[in-house]
């Protein structure tokens, strides 16, 4: 007898792809098995992500549930302190090397965790691949995270050629680096040392030279003297809204700003855009956050 689950119809040719991209988004649900149904194929899904609807789904045979984690390249993040499974995990995967457990919540400045390591090679550090690019990233030392990467697509898709775009909040660059692909250049800056280390080794990595790696405060990104981005991206989930005016003096008119925001209400930064723009607002959830609380992207068109 199955079980009804919130799933995704893909289509086969894009199946594999797709299943990697859950997996290391740590969206699929390895409690059921993925089903193939015409020319599509249902992946189980563990939230009411877009497009997901509700289908049966058959457990998979007990010696295969293995404890809920996230995958970021080669190392799992367990949501409990279970030896016992993290071994179970790390023997059920070759391309697994170790396995952490978050002794903190995302905290500080520069939103990193501590970890312990609850099985392999006793590292922060791997290498994540992301729709062709790669990215150094060590995960005590700066933020990163996988499930932010359709967001990074759909914004890259949302381009022109040759933009000028601003990263306030770069991290080790996954953003930056994807929309250079596309942009004329790219400034990316981020206040974290580590951070701004790690994006430099990753702009080499993926021979991004038109990616600029900028030290600094967002907030004093103004001063610069940069000429006004075409576009301009606030990952900052907790923060990013106090920078907006910043954002907004960098932009050009009818430039775009991609802001992310954690909130509790529809519409709840949509009071605060209005202070700085009268332009087109676009606001969609990326995803769940807890009971009650959401990440939001705002798409703004500034008008000056
Ligand atoms: C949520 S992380 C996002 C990183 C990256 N965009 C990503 O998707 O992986 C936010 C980043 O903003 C940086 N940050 C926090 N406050 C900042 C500020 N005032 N100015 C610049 N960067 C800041 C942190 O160090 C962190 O790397």
């Amino acid at each position: 007898m199955g079980k009804e689950q919130w799933c995704l119809a893909v289509p086969r040719r894009e199946a594999e792809e797709r299943r990697r991209r859950l997996l290391e988004e740590g969206l699929l649900d390895r409690r059921f098995r993925p089903r193939p149904e015409g020319d599509v194929i249902l992946f189980p899904v563990t939230e009411e992500v877009p497009g997901a609807v509700r289908c049966e789904f058959e457990a998979v045979p007990e010696r295969l549930d293995l404890p809920r984690h996230e995958l970021v390249g080669g190392i799992a993040i367990m949501q409990e302190n279970d030896p016992g499974g993290a071994e179970r995990l790390l023997a059920s995967r070759p391309s697994l090397e170790t396995v952490l457990f978050p002794e903190t919540a995302v905290e500080g400045e520069y939103r990193t965790r501590r970890f312990s390591v609850l099985a392999g090679v006793p590292t922060t550090r791997t290498r994540v691949t992301e729709y062709g690019h790669s990215f150094d990233v060590d995960l005590s030392l700066a933020y990163f995270s996988a499930r932010l990467s359709t967001e990074r697509q759909r914004i890259l898709g949302a381009m022109a050629g040759g933009e000028r775009v601003l990263d306030m909040f770069a991290g080790v660059g996954p953003f930056a680096i994807t929309l250079a692909g596309k942009a004329g250049i790219v400034v990316a800056a981020d206040l974290n040392p580590a951070a701004v280390h790690l994006l430099i080794e990753n702009i080499a990595l993926n021979r991004a030279g038109n990616v600029i790696p900028v030290l600094a405060d967002a907030a004093h990104l103004p001063r610069l003297g940069f000429p006004p981005f075409d576009r301009v991206v606030m990952n900052l989930p907790l923060a990013a809204p106090e920078f907006l005016p910043a954002a907004a003096a960098l932009c050009r008119d009818g430039g775009t700003i991609h802001l992310y925001a954690l909130q509790e209400q529809e519409g709840e930064y949509l009071p605060l855009i209005r202070e700085v723009t009268r332009g087109e607002v676009a606001e969609r959830q990326v995803r769940s956050y807890s009971p009650g609380r959401w990440h939001a992207v705002y798409d703004i068109v500034v008008e000056k």
